[in-house]
């Protein structure tokens, strides 16, 4: 991404020092960068004692015309009352999903010299490649976090330097993986156009030849996870996030109405969310959910995230098509201009999309 070597955005990198703590190293003490004890307690945790449900659609009701109506009413209201759902029978090439996630924990447990080939290049430098994951205040502080970030559409974008060739089946994997998610994320769009009342395939259109990105994170377990944060609070700042768990370790939590709803991974379920330009797109009629990582405290968790963006023509706008019967909600501004506003918006922790709201 050109824009993002504007001097703003921080990735640290992993040290030998990151690795001994991260791997349970009784020795050290979490060093003060890491700890956040006042954050991750600051709101409640819904659990223990109250029972709760979190949407769940499913791909193969979506494409039975029996079903496709209810379902795609289930669809939208996940999308605009929760921002995020887990996706069954989601049709993904099973061998193409296997490679990714084989690929992706064979690559965290190499040796880290092997790993700080592709690592993030340095301050200004980019988002690309592995080490922790951008820092978004307060102050310095990390996540308990490994991954690697990769931009993988289009091809020309490709900084290969920073695709790594151990396990040598990665780079295959990355590219199969992420032809197969934009074959997912196509589809899922059609029956969220015919949920906002898009008949003219706008919704598709603002996602077709886009920049797409992965980002894979592996979370160490952590003895003390009411101290540390897997991966701060945020809003996808993109289109649709489609996100891949490795493992059952459960970890990632979703924001509603003031309190954290931890999601319980189904098994082979991919799970979506809505970004914020996927909010502006639908003129505000999808939310995109703010969500946190917390490290589980005896597993390891490891999951890869497929990023999409989504414009029309070169603009973050809500789709014209909808703006003939609705006020529009949002301002409209350059996908350059918007990324340089996200990654500007990153370390203060602010949402940039907020900005445009009229
Ligand atoms: O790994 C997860 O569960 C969440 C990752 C995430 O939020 C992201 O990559 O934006
Ligand atoms: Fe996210």
């Amino acid at each position: 991404m050109e824009v993002a070597s504007e001097k703003i955005v921080n990735r640290d990198e992993i040290t030998d020092t990151a690795l001994s703590l991260f791997a349970g190293d009784d020795s050290i003490h979490i060093p003060e960068s890491y700890i956040r004890t006042d954050e991750v307690l600051a709101d409640e945790v819904v659990g223990k004692d109250e029972a709760y449900e979190l949407p769940v659609v499913d791909m193969a009701k979506l494409l039975d015309p029996d079903s496709s109506a209810m379902e795609t009413d289930k669809l939208g209201s996940a999308c605009r009352h929760w921002g995020f759902f887990q996706l069954t029978n989601h049709g993904v090439d099973e061998a193409v999903a296997q490679l990714i996630k084989d690929s992706t924990v064979e690559f965290f447990s190499l040796p880290l010299d092997i790993k700080n080939r592709v690592a993030v290049l340095g301050k200004g430098a980019g988002l690309e490649g592995y080490g922790h994951h951008y820092s978004r205040g307060p102050g310095d502080k990390l996540d308990w976090a490994e991954g690697l970030i990769l931009i993988t559409q289009p091809v020309h974008e490709r900084n290969m330097k920073l695709w790594p060739t151990n396990p040598p089946t990665f780079r295959d994997a990355l590219a199969t993986y992420s032809v197969e998610m934009t074959k997912l994320a196509r589809r899922l769009l059609g029956f969220m156009a015919a949920d906002i009342g898009d008949d003219k395939g706008e919704l598709v259109e603002a996602f077709t030849g886009k920049r797409q990105s992965m980002a894979m994170h592996y979370y160490p377990p952590c003895r003390h996870p009411d101290k540390v944060m897997g991966i701060t609070p945020h809003t996808d700042g993109l289109g649709l996030t489609l996100l891949l768990h490795v493992d059952d370790t459960p970890g990632l939590q979703i924001k509603k109405d003031g309190r954290w709803y931890p999601v319980r991974p189904l098994p082979g379920a991919i799970l979506i969310n809505i970004g914020d330009v996927l909010d502006v797109l639908t003129n505000g009629a999808y939310t995109s959910v703010e969500h946190r990582v917390i490290p589980d405290a005896e597993r390891g968790r490891t999951t890869v995230v497929f990023v999409e963006e989504g414009t029309v023509g070169e603009m973050v706008t809500p789709l014209p098509g909808l703006l003939k019967e609705q006020e529009p909600r949002y301002k409209s501004l350059d996908i350059d201009d918007y990324i340089k506003g996200i990654l500007k918006a990153i370390p203060e922790r602010t949402r940039f999309a907020d900005t445009l709201k009229i």
